[in-house]
C-alpha cells in the first residue's frame, strides 16, 4: 500500500496543505494579501500576530467558511479553493473554533459520539447505539486521548470552561482527520488547564498535522516546530519557534505589544 509520502508524490506535491498568492478583501480591507504558505503532513505550526493580522481569515479561507478573492489552495494535492467547507471536512480537515459548538445538555461521551457520527459516511439515526459499536469505540477512545475519562458521562454543562476547551479538542480529532486548525484553543484557560491542553496536543499522533493560532507564547511554541508571524494581512515572518523568539523584528511588532 502506498504511503502517504508516496501519494503525495504521485500528486506532484509533498504539502499537506499550500496556499499560492491568496487574497481576501472585506470591501476595500485586504484582510489577506498574497499569502504564500507550505505545510508538510504531519507538522505542527503556529500561525502568530496581533489582532486584525488576518490570522481567523486564513482560517475562514482554509476550511471554506470565506471564499479567497483571488489565489489557490491545495489540500494534500488536491485543488480545494472552491469546495464546500464538509467536502473539506470528508478529506479529513478539522477545525475549531473561538467561540464552543457543544451541545451543553448532552454527556461528554455523547458530544465526542456525534462529532464522530458527522464525520462519518453512515445514514444519521436517532436510535441510541450500543456501546461495542465501532463509532461509540472511537468515541471512548478519544475521550481518554482528551483526559476526560473520569468524568465521560457528565453533561457538559457541568464541566469547568478548560474541560469544554478539552472536549472541543477531541471533537476535532473525530473521523481520523490529517489536518486540524485550532483557533486560540488556551484562550480563557488557567495556567494548569494550559499545561493539559500542551500535553494533549504534544501527544497528538505524528501524521496529524495542525496549525494553531494562538495569543499565549508558551503554549504556542511548545506544542508547534515551525511558527508564521502576520501582520496586516501579510506574511511578516517564517521561522523555527526559536528563530521567532529571538528575531528583534517580531519582538518589536508582536512580543513587545502587550500581547498577553
Ligand atoms: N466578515 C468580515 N467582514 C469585514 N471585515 C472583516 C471580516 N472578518 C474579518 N474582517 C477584518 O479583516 C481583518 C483581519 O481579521 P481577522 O479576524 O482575520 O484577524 P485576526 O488576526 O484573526 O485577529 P484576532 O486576533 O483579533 O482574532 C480585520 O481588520 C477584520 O476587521
Amino acid at each position: 500500500m502506498a504511503t502517504v509520502a508516496q501519494k503525495l508524490s504521485a500528486a506532484g506535491t509533498s504539502h499537506a496543505l499550500e496556499l499560492r498568492g491568496v487574497d481576501r478583501m472585506f470591501g476595500a480591507l485586504a484582510a489577506l494579501s498574497d499569502i504564500n504558505l507550505e505545510v508538510r503532513p504531519g507538522e505542527k505550526r503556529a500561525v502568530l500576530g496581533s489582532n486584525g493580522a488576518g490570522k481567523t481569515t486564513l482560517f475562514n479561507c482554509v476550511t471554506g467558511d470565506f471564499l479567497p478573492t483571488s489565489g489557490r489552495i491545495r489540500f494534500f494535492g488536491e485543488d480545494i479553493t472552491r469546495l464546500p467547507a464538509h467536502e473539506r471536512i470528508r478529506r479529513g480537515l478539522r477545525r475549531t473554533y473561538q467561540i464552543s459548538l457543544l451541545f451543553k445538555g448532552l454527556t461528554v461521551l455523547d458530544n465526542i459520539y456525534l462529532a464522530c457520527r458527522g464525520v462519518s459516511r453512515g445514514r444519521f439515526s436517532f436510535v441510541r447505539p450500543r456501546r461495542n459499536e465501532a463509532l461509540m469505540q472511537s468515541a471512548e477512545e478519544l475521550v481518554d486521548a482528551v483526559h476526560l475519562t473520569d468524568i465521560r458521562d457528565r453533561p457538559v454543562a457541568e464541566l469547568s470552561y478548560g474541560q469544554q476547551r478539552q472536549l472541543e479538542v477531541a471533537m476535532a480529532l473525530a473521523g481520523a482527520p490529517r489536518f486540524i486548525l485550532f483557533d486560540e484553543p488556551a484562550a480563557g484557560l488557567s495556567p494548569t488547564e494550559r499545561g493539559e491542553l500542551i500535553e494533549i496536543l504534544q501527544s497528538l499522533p505524528s501524521h496529524v498535522g495542525f496549525i494553531i493560532i494562538e495569543h499565549d507564547m508558551d503554549v504556542a511554541l511548545r506544542v508547534v516546530e515551525s511558527v508564521t508571524v502576520m501582520h496586516n494581512g501579510r506574511i511578516f515572518k517564517e521561522g523555527t519557534p526559536e528563530e521567532i523568539e529571538n528575531d528583534a523584528q517580531v519582538q518589536e511588532l508582536y512580543l513587545g505589544d502587550g500581547h498577553g
